[in-house]
Order: structure tokens, then sequence, then C-alpha cells
């Protein structure tokens, strides 16, 4: 597969293929193309060649998150009006409501549980928009639990977390895939976390990105590699 943008190839010469469930953390350099490729496989951009999921071509696929293949963590997730915590959480079981019907009883409960798994049940009522920036993304990441995707494409989502916090979303976002059968594609910086975590890397700045299991020695390896100046190139 090959993407980018105009005049900018950056991914290229991706060819592989990920085992599902499987817990898979993208790393790169900044600006390596980690957010581009969740760009691709959430069909925000065009590409060359082949990106299947579960065997359907990602530009054919209209709605994956509706049909629950895809849940989507962006960077910088944003609410520009006044909600509370808990009531942006239960959105999260969109998927299960119609357009208008008025979340039940139960998708609350489920979304006060979400709230406690990420540690965050005290903020159920606070105001999203006044919760502070690694507040705000364990609340995003409650909700994105309650969609019971296929797949979970996050992006970074330790960054702004306090080093309690990024420990416990890596064991929780790893457990989706061990325990729930999930795959999860995980961008992130912090490679401290990774040594005990079971699945795969895969590092972008490579010039030929590859599959490589979790180990102590492939997490040194990529340390090493993204302790180097990046690669600049243009096509
Ligand atoms: N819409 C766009 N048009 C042109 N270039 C873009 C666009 N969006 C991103 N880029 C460029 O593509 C490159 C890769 O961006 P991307 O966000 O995929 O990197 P990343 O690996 O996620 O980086 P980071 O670790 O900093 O989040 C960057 O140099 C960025 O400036």
């Amino acid at each position: 597969m090959v993407a980018g943008y105009p005049g900018r190839v950056l991914v290229r010469n991706l060819f592989l293929c990920l085992p599902a469930p499987a817990f898979v953390a993208i790393v790169g350099h900044n600006g390596s193309g980690k957010t581009t490729l969740f760009r691709v496989l959430t069909g925000q951009l065009p590409y060359q060649g082949s990106v299947r999921l579960f065997g359907q071509e990602v530009r054919g696929l209209r709605r994956a998150a509706a049909a629950g293949l895809l849940g989507y963590l962006p960077q910088r997730g944003r609410v520009d009006f006044s909600i509370s915590a808990r009531e942006l959480v239960v959105m999260g079981r969109y998927r299960h409501h119609g357009l208008l019907s008025a979340y039940a009883t139960a998708d609350y409960a489920l979304a006060d549980a979400a709230l406690q798994r990420v540690g965050v049940a005290h903020l159920a009522q606070r105001d999203f928009t006044e919760l502070s920036g690694g507040e705000q993304q364990l609340v995003w990441l409650a909700q994105l639990s309650l969609q019971d995707a296929q797949v979970y494409l996050l992006d970074e989502p330790t960054q702004q977390l306090d080093v309690y916090y990024r420990r416990q979303v890596f064991g929780l976002v790893h457990s989706w895939a061990k325990e729930q059968g999930k795959t999860v594609l995980c961008s992130t910086h912090d490679l401290d976390n990774l040594p005990e975590l079971t699945g795969y890397l895969l590092n972008l700045s490579e010039p030929e990105p590859q599959l490589r299991p979790i180990s102590t020695a492939t997490v040194q390896a990529a340390r090493e590699w993204l302790e180097q100046p990046p690669a600049i190139c243009f096509a």
C-alpha cells in the first residue's frame, strides 16, 4: 500500500497482514505517517494498492464505524458544547440505537462501568469541556470501549497522560485484544510500557516496515532506531 498527500508519499512499501485478534503498537518518528495510516484505514484518505479489513477493500467500505467494524480514537477529539462526561461516554452506544431514541438505564450502567474501568468514575458528572487534556483522553477511551468494534485504531491514546494512567491505559487496550478478541492498533511514542505486552510492533520509520513480535529486544531495537534522526524523503 502507498499513501500520502500531494507531492508527499508518506506510507510506502507497506506489505503486511495483521492477525486478528492482535495488539499492534505502531511507532515512528514525528511525521512518519502513523496518523496518515489511520486516515487510510478509516477511509479518509485515498491510497494506491490494496488495504483490506476482514477481506473487504477499505475504499469500497461505507460506514465501517456504523457497521461495528472500526472504532477510531483520533489524536485530538474536540467538543464545543457543554456536556457531562457520562453523556459523552454513553454515546459510544449509538450503534445500538435509532437516531432519535433515548439511551436507557442499561446504557448508562454500561457508561458508568466504562468510566470505572478507565479509572475516572469520579468525573462522570463533570462538564467534559472543563476537564484536563488527560482526563478528556480517558473519557474518550471509555466512550470508545462502548462501541464494541472489531478493530480499534488508537492514535497516541496516552499522549497527555501521567505515568500511572499511561500504564493503566496500555493494560486496558491490551486487554481488549487478549480478553475480548479485538484487534487493536495503537500508535505511540511511549516505548517504556511496551515490553510487558504481547503483540506486535510496527516501526513506520523503517524503509520497509515489518511486523515484529513485541519483546524487550524488538522494543530496544525500535528505540535505537527512533533515537536517530528521521530520514526525510520526498516523492
Ligand atoms: N492534509 C495534509 N496535507 C499535507 N500534508 C499533511 C497533511 N496531513 C499531514 N500531513 C503531513 O504528513 C506528515 C505525516 O503526518 P502524520 O500525522 O501521519 O504523522 P505521525 O507519524 O502521526 O506524526 P506524529 O508522531 O507527530 O503524530 C507530516 O509531515 C504532516 O505534516
